[in-house]
């Protein structure tokens, strides 16, 4: 379980993120929205542990772990992996090798078979995201992190820069990162697939088209640094397209 109490943080000496409480159960996805430049990618670096991101007050725990001030290697270690919105090019790192760091045991894995999955095989060896396009770096991302298999998963607006065929093959791997993508057998019922879930998920979307592909179980609207309006995602998106983010933290859902 990922908890977040009362946290405050500053970047470059600005207050980004006021006294943002979150809580995501194991099995859970949560959905994150949010106008440009309101704190949405500050959240997911500041769970990742990227030091720029000042923790002036509050608390981070995952698995029990108070990780406050743990290093990224060790929260990555711990199980917390993301898939961002720019990651940079690493000259000299092949995806094939970086697949096998992500993987934290070299020998054991298959980098095609993995590639396989997102489409990305004829990219394994062109070091990591050089040159690649837009939808290209979203799938070396995923791939990154089926690799690296975490408990947490923060995605940072997955299906931007995403063509309308690969969007499906981008939602659909999510899912499954997720373990969302079990349809009920005879055997299982949608409430024993629901209990058995344990992958915790956070993403942060705009168009909301991640919902086409999987069930959410709660949506959040980050305004100003202040997270607000929790409630069914594809509410709160109904409500941002129909009367923008403004009203909708205004808690428009809530009294309708
Ligand atoms: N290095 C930096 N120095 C100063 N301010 C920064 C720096 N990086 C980000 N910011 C500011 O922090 C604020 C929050 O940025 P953040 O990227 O978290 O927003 P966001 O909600 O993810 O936006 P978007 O939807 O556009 O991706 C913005 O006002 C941004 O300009």
């Amino acid at each position: 379980m990922l908890v977040i109490e009362d946290l405050q943080v500053e970047l470059a000496g600005k207050q980004i993120l006021k006294h943002i409480d979150l809580e995501i159960k194991p099995g859970e996805t949560h959905i994150l929205f949010g106008p440009n430049g309101s704190g949405k990618t500050s959240l997911l670096m500041t769970i990742m542990g990227y030091p720029q991101y000042k923790v002036t007050a509050g608390k981070i725990t995952f698995k029990g772990v108070d990780i406050t001030h743990m290093p990224i290697n060790e929260r990555a270690q711990l199980g917390i992996g993301m898939a961002y919105q720019r990651p940079p090019t690493i000259h000299g790192l092949k995806t094939r090798q970086m697949v096998k760091i992500c993987a934290g045991n070299g020998d054991d894995v298959d980098p095609e078979a993995l590639a396989r999955q997102v489409d990305f095989v004829d990219f394994l060896d062109r070091d990591v995201n050089s040159g690649f396009s837009g939808g290209e770096i979203k799938r070396s991302e995923l791939l990154q992190l089926l690799a690296q298999n975490p408990d947490l998963m923060l995605f940072d607006e997955p299906e931007s820069g995403v063509d309308l065929e690969n969007i499906a093959l981008v939602g659909n791997t999510i899912a499954k990162l997720l373990q969302k993508e079990c349809s009920p057998t005879d055997l299982k019922s949608m409430l024993q697939l629901k209990r058995e879930r344990t992958k915790m998920g956070l993403i942060i979307t705009h168009t909301g088209h991640i919902l086409e592909y999987l069930t959410a179980d709660k949506g959040q609207v980050l305004y100003n640094g202040v997270l607000s309006c929790a409630d069914n995602p594809r509410d709160i998106l109904r409500c941002i397209s129909e009367m923008g983010y403004e009203e909708c933290v205004r808690c428009a859902i809530a009294n309708n």
